[in-house]
Order: C-alpha cells, then sequence, then structure tokens
C-alpha cells in the first residue's frame, strides 16, 4: 500500500522520518469524466444545462481528492524516558467511500497503542488513519489495515482501533437506519492479549462517553 516497506528501526537514537505515500494507482481521469457525463445522461438529464455542463470535471477531482491520500512523514522519536503506558488519540474524524454502493461513510476513529522504544509524532496516529480511509473501503478491512500498519511500522508493544462510523448507504437508502452506526476494532500484541491493557483501552476508545 505504501512505500513504508522499509520497517522503522525499532531502537537507534535521534528523530526517525520516513516518507509515507499512497502508492494506489491514480484514477484515470478523462474516463472518470466521460463515465459521469454519460451518467447524467442515463439519468435522462441535460448535459448541456449550464448547472450541468461542468458537473463531470467537477465529480471526477471530487472523486480524485477523496481516493487519494496526502503524503506525510512518519515520524518517531526514541522513548528515552520508557514511556509505558497508552497513548491515546480519541474521535480522529473519519471519511470514506463504501464500496458496494460508492457512498460515503463517516464517523470517527480512535486509535491507541502501547509504546515500544519509539514514540510517534501525535498528528501521525490521524494520518496513518487518512491513508487507509482515502480508498473503496469495508469498514472491518479499513480498521485492520490501520492497527497492521501501524504494528508493522512502529513495532510498538501494542495497537489498538476502534472506528464508529454512520454509513450512508443504510442511513440515505435502503433499509433507511438513520443514526445507525458500526463499531469496528482491531488489535494486536498486548492489547489484544493482556486483558487490563484491553479493558484500558477499550475503556479510554469508548467508554468514557
Ligand atoms: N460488512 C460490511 N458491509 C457493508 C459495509 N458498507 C456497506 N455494507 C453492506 O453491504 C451490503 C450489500 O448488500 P446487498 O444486499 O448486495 O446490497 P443492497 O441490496 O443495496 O442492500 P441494502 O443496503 O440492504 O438495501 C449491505 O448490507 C450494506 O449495508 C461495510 O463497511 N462492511
Ligand atoms: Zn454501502
Amino acid at each position: 500500500m505504501t512505500a513504508a516497506a522499509a520497517r522503522l528501526a525499532p531502537a537507534g537514537v535521534g528523530t526517525h522520518r520516513l516518507r509515507i505515500v499512497g502508492a494506489r494507482s491514480e484514477p484515470d481521469r478523462p474516463a472518470l469524466v466521460a463515465a459521469v457525463a454519460d451518467l447524467l445522461v442515463a439519468l435522462g438529464r441535460d448535459p448541456t444545462d449550464a448547472h450541468l455542463a461542468e458537473t463531470p470535471s467537477r465529480v471526477a477531482d471530487a472523486y480524485a481528492e477523496l481516493l487519494t491520500p496526502r503524503a506525510f512523514d512518519l515520524t518517531t522519536f526514541p522513548n528515552d524516558e520508557g514511556y509505558d503506558e497508552l497513548v491515546m488519540a480519541r474521535d480522529i474524524p473519519i471519511h470514506s467511500l463504501c464500496q458496494h454502493h460508492l457512498l460515503p461513510f463517516h464517523g470517527v476513529a480512535h486509535v491507541g497503542y502501547l509504546p515500544g522504544q519509539r514514540i510517534l509524532g501525535l498528528s501521525k496516529l490521524a494520518r496513518v488513519v487518512e491513508l487507509f480511509a482515502r480508498d473503496l473501503q469495508v469498514q472491518e478491512r479499513l480498521t485492520q489495515q490501520i492497527a497492521n500498519w501501524l504494528q508493522d511500522n512502529l513495532a510498538p508493544k501494542g495497537v489498538g482501533v476502534v472506528i464508529e462510523a454512520e454509513h450512508l448507504c443504510m442511513s440515505l437508502r435502503g433499509v433507511r437506519a438513520a443514526g445507525a452506526r458500526t463499531v469496528t476494532s482491531a488489535l494486536h500484541g498486548a492489547l489484544r492479549d493482556d486483558d487490563r491493557s484491553r479493558q484500558e483501552f477499550f475503556a479510554l476508545a469508548v467508554g468514557a462517553r
């Protein structure tokens, strides 16, 4: 998925930076523009209408933006003080596109880890969420990808991810269960295997509301 195939050395001194670039193929813009123009015609609309004339290119740009994660530096620092409690970023806004209906799902992600030899720049937790959310997704895979990636690239003692999201395909159409939120989780290391750490993670992630 990313250029971060090289695992960050878990030990070592100083600040480490690893450039992360989403490696997904770029959408074919001309094909996308033509497809949206066809969609408008199929919907019985006049594509020369002043409001619709530029819609195919706007929609193409919108999809390209929604499906392209921003590149970032994965910055880590030595855990000099041996901090050994959870680091938790709660309520990270998350937006993605449902793979089944191409409609948005959105909500919040709670991402935590138990540091090993290095700690992560805090903003990077939200950046890793975006790295995988800007894709055609199902919520279960998205949750696992974030947890797996952090486990592989940060080598912490444990990682936990919870996502709470509303799927517009479930609220606007179909079953029309407006307000229903789907909750998924993925755990690694001590957050999966150690009962106390696991309970603490879930208490911090979802218990405090
Ligand atoms: N597991 C999972 N299912 C999802 C996700 N997003 C959407 N879906 C579901 O994908 C399913 C597709 O089912 P289908 O029966 O083929 O589609 P449909 O006829 O449009 O289904 P309804 O939404 O029930 O009208 C639906 O139940 C959606 O709610 C997701 O992130 N994870
Ligand atoms: Zn859907």
